[in-house]
């Protein structure tokens, strides 16, 4: 495997789990891939113990669905495929069905950067229900890992309280493509640049660093080391002053920088990744005000996630630009958002929506049925609940009552003289055509900072935080409700018609 050369052969259609292509020739074969289906991409908690989550991915959903197709070489790969009694498993007609299957999907969703929380959809399929199948594993892998990352960096971001955080994550990163995608989704969720120079060309994002510690090391002394390095960036130099003794490396940063002064040039900082961080900071800031540079950055690294920067503010460390990987790109202590992707409904031969459900001993995770799409209220430009509802529902123009639905007993009145509202779901794909224009990544990013503006500070606490409303239309949750007693019922073998 050359993997500069071979590793996607321009088909993602195969990054899928196996299960959905044995269903996909299944349906085929029975006679109901082209049955209309309507699947909904949601998560059922938000990660981190935290109150938002920002949805991030959508720019690669709607590349995937754009390049939705079988390639020969998928084809062929698939044709080699055998069952347990030796025969193919794939018919040629199946395979010829698959080359000639072309995308042809409504897709709605909400924007990429959009703040967004728990049972509300973030992207909703409709379309022949093999397309929608085949479509559920990269989906998923998409925004799942995205979204995460992008949360993750919002979170750091919001503890660095606006001061710059540089992503360095790459080397720890998972894998090669997690580490391209984390650094995507670590700058929309409001990073400030990368170490990742591929992430840079790809995506635009700007691409910032310091030095590493081997660059002290492979000279004899720090001072020719940091000479050296002034002499070849003097505009953009900044020092890692703890390879040998901290505070001696801030004399000698100290030393050179006044030598870059004299030559008309201003060191920019320098950079702290051991020890304890808020004492050598505050260290390092009195020894540079003192010398004569107030305006030197005093950049920290080592580990640092939302939980130790908010400590280290808390501590009034002098440090004011985050050198943040490992636990941002690894999302290090939740390594993934359980989103999910459920059939909701089908529609039968008279072409009628058949509202689905499936029953689950946690009424946590009994899905939502019906055509349904999402609407957000607004109080003052303030968000202030988000309601789930059927699309074909005619709502009450007075006063609309949303119902929790992991307990009913928490219900919320939405009186529309008072709330502006948006319905989230946003078109994105109209029978397989593309229909919306894609933001840039600096307008994604944007948009992630307007959002967090648009909700209340009590639900971006990082501990703890104050769960915003979310809920059922009455009459989704009635017959929510209606389903899952009459599934229960047909489970017991009585007849659910009684
Ligand atoms: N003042 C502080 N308050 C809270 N956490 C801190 C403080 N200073 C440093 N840390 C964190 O404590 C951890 C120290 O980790 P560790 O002991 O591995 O580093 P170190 O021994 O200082 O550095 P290294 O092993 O790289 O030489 C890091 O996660 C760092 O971010
Ligand atoms: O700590 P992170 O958040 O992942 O940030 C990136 C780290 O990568 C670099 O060193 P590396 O960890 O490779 O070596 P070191 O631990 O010996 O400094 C850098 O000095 C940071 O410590
Ligand atoms: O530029 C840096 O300082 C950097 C880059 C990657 C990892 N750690 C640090
Ligand atoms: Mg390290």
């Amino acid at each position: 495997m050359k993997i500069t050369k071979d590793l996607y052969q321009g088909s993602l259609a195969l990054l899928t789990d196996f299960y959905q292509l044995t269903m996909a020739y299944a349906y085929w074969k029975s006679g109901k891939a082209e049955q209309e289906a309507v699947f909904n991409l949601f998560f059922r908690k938000h990660p981190f113990q935290g109150g938002f989550t920002i949805a991030a991915g959508l720019d690669y959903v709607v590349d995937y669905c754009k390049n939705f197709k079988f390639s020969q070489e998928d084809l062929s790969y698939l044709a080699t495929m055998k069952g347990k009694d030796g025969k193919v498993l794939f018919e040629t007609g199946f395979l010829e069905y698959l080359k000639n299957m072309k995308f042809s999907c409504d897709i709605d969703a909400v924007e990429e950067g959009t703040v967004v929380f728990p049972n509300t959809p973030l992207v909703r399929v409709k379309g022949p229900l093999i397309q929608c199948q085949l479509l559920e594993t990269p989906l998923l892998n998409i925004i799942n890992f995205q979204s995460l990352i992008a949360t993750k960096a919002a979170r750091i971001n919001l503890a660095a309280q606006g001061e710059p955080v540089l992503e360095f994550g790459l080397r720890r990163a998972q894998g090669i493509d997690g580490g391209l995608a984390a650094s995507r989704a670590a700058y929309i969720g409001g990073c400030t640049s990368t170490s990742n120079v591929m992430a840079g060309k790809l995506f635009g994002i700007p691409v910032s660093g310091t030095h590493a510690h081997s660059w002290i090391m492979s000279f004899e002394t720090e001072m020719e080391a940091f000479e050296a390095y002034a002499d070849a960036f003097p505009d953009q130099s900044i020092f890692l002053v703890d390879t040998y003794d901290t505070v001696n490396g801030i004399k000698n940063a100290i030393k050179v920088g006044n030598a870059l002064r004299s030559n008309g040039k201003e060191m920019v900082g320098i950079r702290i990744d051991s020890g304890d961080l808020a004492y050598f900071s505050n260290v390092a800031r009195e020894m540079l005000d003192e010398a004569g540079f107030p305006d030197a950055k005093i950049v920290a690294s080592n580990d640092l996630d939302e939980n130790i920067i908010t400590s280290l503010k808390g501590q009034e460390a002098s440090i004011n630009v985050w050198g943040v990987g490992t636990k941002l790109v690894t999302a290090f202590d939740q390594p993934a958002l359980g989103g999910v992707y459920k059939l909701s409904a089908i529609r039968d031969e008279e072409g009628r929506w058949i509202p689905k459900i499936k029953l689950s001993q946690q009424s946590l995770k009994i899905n939502i049925p019906g055509v349904h799409t999402v609407k957000r209220f607004f109080s003052k430009g303030k968000a202030v609940a988000d309601m789930i509802y059927l699309e074909s529902q005619e709502l009450n123009p007075q006063a609309a009552l949303i119902i929790d639905p992991n307990d009913p007993t928490r219900r919320k009145r939405m009186m529309p003289a008072f709330y502006q509202e948006e319905i989230l779901l946003k078109p994105i794909f109209a029978k397989g055509k593309l229909i919306y224009t894609l933001p840039t990544i600096a307008q994604i990013r944007d948009r992630v900072q307007d959002q967090l503006g648009s909700i209340d500070k009590t639900h971006k606490r990082l501990v703890n935080p104050h769960l915003y409303p979310i809920g059922l239309e009455e009459n989704l949750h009635q017959l929510r409700m209606e389903l899952v007693l009459k599934a229960k019922q047909v489970d017991n073998g009585n007849d659910a018609e009684q």
